[in-house]
């Protein structure tokens, strides 16, 4: 589904990312570690056409995608309501969503837990519930490939979990291809999920029970 071949970014004598290969195969969960600054969100910028590599090709089967940036960009006041911003993620729009349309925008916020939200304002939301409405808005479509760039970051621990119970199902259920950015594994991580520590390159990229064993040798190895 995605392939990336010899793929490198430079920002003018920046190298930001060298030699990145790696393959996706449908129904993939890949989880992408790495210190601050290390790449990681230019390697998902890539994907979603928001960088175009230095050198390199990256091929990607023509799929839908649902994306959650890492920037939501939302402190400056966003004067829309949350039921708006969550229509824009669907592929077509109308004048009025349909009632199916309204329904189904309920349904999520309901599971997000936020149900009380459809007729608000963005402007009076906490960070964590703008986080959850643009969830919503990446995932209401139903993506064939759904990327998230730290989803978690404004989340409450509680809620954390069952957010990635969720995308679980999403992914056993739909077949959901998962591209997930974050800095804490812990409660994100299943053992045959694929996991990939990029360090300006890829460290690391392999089934998570064959990340400990990295892990353990301090990340020193190429
Ligand atoms: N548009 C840009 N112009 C110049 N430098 C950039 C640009 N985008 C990213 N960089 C640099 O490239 C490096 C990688 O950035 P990136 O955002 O991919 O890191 P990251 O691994 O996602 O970091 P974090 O964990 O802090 O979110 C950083 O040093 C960053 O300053």
């Amino acid at each position: 589904m995605i392939k990336y071949q010899d793929v490198a970014v430079s920002f003018g004598k920046f190298n930001a990312l060298h030699d990145v290969n790696f393959e996706i195969k449908p129904g993939d969960f890949l989880h992408i570690v790495g210190p601050n600054g290390s790449g990681k969100t230019t390697l998902v910028k890539l994907l979603v056409g928001l960088l175009k590599p230095t050198e390199g090709v990256i091929s990607l089967k023509n799929v839908t995608m649902g994306y959650l940036p890492q920037k939501l960009n939302t402190k400056a006041n966003l004067p829309m309501m949350v039921r708006e911003v969550i229509y824009s993620g669907f592929k077509k729009q109308k004048l009025i969503p349909s009632s199916t349309e309204c329904e189904l925008i309920r349904f999520w916020l309901e599971k997000m837990e936020i149900p009380q939200l459809f007729n608000e304002s963005m402007m009076h939301l906490s960070g964590g519930q703008q986080q959850r409405v643009f969830l919503i808005r990446a995932l209401i479509a139903e993506p064939e490939l759904l990327i998230l760039d730290e989803p978690t970051s404004a989340l409450d621990p509680s809620f954390r979990e069952k957010f990635y119970q969720l995308l679980y199902e999403l992914q056993q259920k739909k077949n959901m291809t998962i591209i997930h950015v974050t800095h804490d594994l812990t409660d994100a991580v299943k053992d045959d999920c694929l996991t990939m520590y990029v360090d300006q390159t890829i460290k690391f990229f392999g089934p998570y029970r064959d990340y400990h064993e990295f892990e353990h040798r301090g990340h020193s190895h190429d």
